[in-house]
C-alpha cells in the first residue's frame, strides 16, 4: 500500500466563498398609495418566504444542498466492498469527511490494518475541491470507496446503514476553520449542527447501533485562561461561531448518549497539520506564499504578544483516533429510563396509528412511579451489556409476525397460527406486503383472517370486556415447555 507521507501534497490556493445576502436583514419602507403599498407586500411575503426557505436550507436536514448521486446495485456492491473486515477481529468503519485531511488519513490507516471502511463527504468548496479529489483518488487506490453525499442527506445515509451494518462511525466531516464562519455562518449551522444531528438521527435507528467517534475542537476552550487546557476546564465561553458550533455538537451528543445510550466520544483535536492539509490554515498558506516570494501576515495578541498554538502532526492524531474507535464502548441502547408517554410515542410512530390516551391519576394499586437499574455490577460481574435501544426493541416487537411467517412460509409474509385456534396478526407493514404478494388471491385486508395489530387490539378489548373465552383470542406462536406454554 502507498503510503500518503510518501506523496507530495499539492499546492492549491484556498477560495473565499461569496458571503450570503442576509434576507432577515431586509429592510422595507412604508408605501401610503394602496397599489404600491399592495406590490410592496407581495415583495414582504416573497422576502419572508425566501427568507424562511433560506433559513431551512440549513437546518432542514431534508434539505439538499447539492445533487449528488448515489445508489443502485453496483454503487451498494461498491459500498459492500469496501466496507469488508479482513476478519472477524475487525470493524466497519463509515468515516464521513474522509475526503478531508484527517479523514482521508484515517481511512488509510483503518484499511491498512484491516479494517473495512466506507467514506462519505460532500466535496464542498470551502476549499480548492481537486484537493480532495486527489485524497479520494488515492482511497479508490486503496480500496476504500468514497461515496459522494452530504451528513444532512438522512435517506443516503439510512441507506448506506441498510447496505452496511456499520459497528463504527468515524466523523470527521464539518464545516472547519475559524475565521471563516465571519464570512459564511450558516454553513457551519449546516455540517457542525444540522448534520451532526441526522447523522446522530441515522446511528440511533441503526440496528445494530454504531459507536461514534466525533471530531471536536480545541477552539471549545475559547477564551479559557488556565493553562494547559484540560478536559475538566469549563468550556462556555466560545470565541467564534465555530468554537460555538463545535461546542453545540458536544452537548448534542451527550444528549444522544444519555437518551439513546449511543457510545459517543467527542475529541479536541489541536490544531492538525502534515501533509495532504488544508491549504486554508497557517503553516500550508505560509509555506506557499514563502516559496513564492510572497509576504505573509502573522497576527499578534494584545500588547503585541505572540499567539500560540499546541500544533498537533497528523500521524499522532490518527493513532489518537484509531485508540478511541479501538477502546469505544458499545452503544448500550437502553441505560436510561424512558417515560411511558415516550413509550406511547415510539409505539404510534412504528404502528403509524395514534393512540387514543386518557391521562389519569395513578391509581395506589402498588404501581411505582418510576424505575432506574444501575447495572454496573452486572457489567462487571457478568459481562451484561444491553444493547437495544427501546426504538429498536419496539420496532421489533412491531414486526415480530412478519419475522416469524419470513422463516417459517417463505412465499407468504403474514403470520397464520389459526391451527393453533388463534386468529392471524399482522402488522401494517406486514399487511401491505401480504396484499403486494397475494394481489391475486383472496387474501385482502377485510379477510377476517388478516388483522392490522390495530383491529386485533380493538378485538382485544372488546373481548376482554365480556369476559368470557373467545375462539378468536390470539395465542401467539408455540412455545416451548420449558418456556411455560402459553403466553
Ligand atoms: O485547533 C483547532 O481546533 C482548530 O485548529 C485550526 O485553527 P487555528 O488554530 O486557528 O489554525 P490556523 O488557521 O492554521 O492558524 C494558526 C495560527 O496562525 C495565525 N494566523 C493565521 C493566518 C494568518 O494569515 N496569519 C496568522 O498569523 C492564527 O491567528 C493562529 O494563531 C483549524 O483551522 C480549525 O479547523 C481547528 O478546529
Amino acid at each position: 500500500m502507498r503510503s500518503i507521507e510518501d506523496d507530495l501534497f499539492p499546492s492549491t490556493p484556498g477560495k473565499v466563498k461569496i458571503e450570503r445576502t442576509n434576507m432577515l436583514n431586509r429592510q422595507f419602507y412604508r408605501c401610503f398609495a394602496s397599489t404600491s403599498t399592495m406590490f410592496v407586500w407581495a415583495l414582504f411575503l416573497i422576502a419572508l418566504t425566501a427568507s424562511y426557505l433560506s433559513f431551512q436550507s440549513f437546518v432542514d436536514p431534508r434539505n439538499r444542498h447539492f445533487a449528488a448521486s448515489w445508489g443502485g446495485l453496483n454503487w451498494e456492491k461498491q459500498v459492500r466492498t469496501s466496507a469488508q473486515i479482513r476478519d472477524s477481529r475487525h470493524m466497519s468503519v463509515l468515516v464521513t469527511g474522509a475526503a478531508g485531511f484527517v479523514g482521508s488519513h484515517v481511512s488509510l490507516a483503518l484499511k491498512k490494518r484491516g479494517d473495512g471502511v466506507v467514506g462519505l463527504d460532500n466535496f464542498n468548496d470551502y476549499y480548492d475541491p481537486s484537493l480532495k479529489r486527489a485524497r479520494k483518488s488515492l482511497l479508490n487506490e486503496n480500496g476504500i470507496f468514497v461515496v459522494e453525499g452530504d451528513i444532512n442527506d438522512a435517506r443516503l445515509l439510512s441507506k448506506l446503514f441498510d447496505v452496511v451494518a456499520f459497528s463504527h462511525v468515524m466523523h470527521l466531516a464539518a464545516q472547519a476553520g475559524v475565521r471563516y464562519a465571519m464570512k459564511n455562518p450558516a454553513s457551519y449551522i449546516h455540517s457542525n449542527i444540522a448534520g451532526l444531528v441526522t447523522l446522530l438521527e441515522t446511528c440511533k435507528a441503526a440496528v445494530p447501533q454504531p459507536s461514534l467517534v466525533w471530531a471536536s475542537s480545541s477552539s471549545v476552550y475559547g477564551l479559557n485562561e488556565k493553562v494547559p487546557f484540560s478536559e475538566s476546564d469549563q468550556t462556555d465561553q466560545p470565541a467564534s461561531l465555530y468554537a460555538a458550533t463545535k461546542k453545540s455538537g458536544e452537548e448534542i451528543t451527550h444528549t444522544y448518549n444519555h437518551i439513546y445510550g449511543l457510545s459517543i466520544t467527542g475529541l479536541r483535536f489541536f490544531t492538525v497539520y502534515g501533509p495532504w492539509g488544508r491549504p486554508d490554515m497557517a503553516y500550508f498558506s505560509f509555506t506557499r506564499n514563502i516559496l513564492q516570494g510572497k509576504p505573509i501576515t502573522v497576527y499578534r495578541g494584545k500588547n503585541r504578544a505572540d499567539l500560540a498554538r499546541d500544533f498537533t502532526y497528523i500521524d499522532d492524531i490518527v493513532k489518537g483516533c484509531l485508540g478511541s474507535l479501538d477502546t469505544s464502548g458499545k452503544s448500550t441502547g437502553n441505560t436510561s429510563p424512558v417515560t411511558v408517554p415516550t413509550l406511547v410515542s415510539i409505539l404510534e410512530r412504528h404502528l403509524k396509528v395514534k393512540a387514543k390516551k386518557n391521562f389519569v391519576d395513578m391509581p395506589g394499586n402498588g404501581d411505582v412511579p418510576f424505575t432506574h437499574a444501575n447495572i454496573s455490577l452486572a457489567r462487571s460481574e457478568l459481562g451484561y451489556k444491553p444493547s437495544t435501544d427501546l426504538q429498536t426493541g419496539l420496532k421489533k416487537f412491531v414486526k415480530w409476525p412478519l419475522r416469524v411467517v419470513r422463516h417459517k412460509h417463505r412465499l407468504s409474509l403474514v403470520l397464520d397460527i389459526s391451527d393453533h385456534g388463534g386468529t392471524t396478526v399482522a402488522s401494517p407493514a406486514a399487511m401491505d406486503l401480504a396484499m403486494t404478494q397475494n394481489r391475486s388471491t383472496h387474501m385482502t385486508t377485510t379477510s377476517p383472517r388478516f388483522k392490522t395489530l390495530k383491529q386485533f387490539q380493538h378485538d382485544q378489548i372488546d373481548h376482554n370486556k365480556n369476559s368470557e373465552a373467545s375462539s378468536r383470542s390470539w395465542r401467539g406462536p408455540r412455545q416451548s415447555p420449558a418456556s411455560g406454554g402459553r403466553p
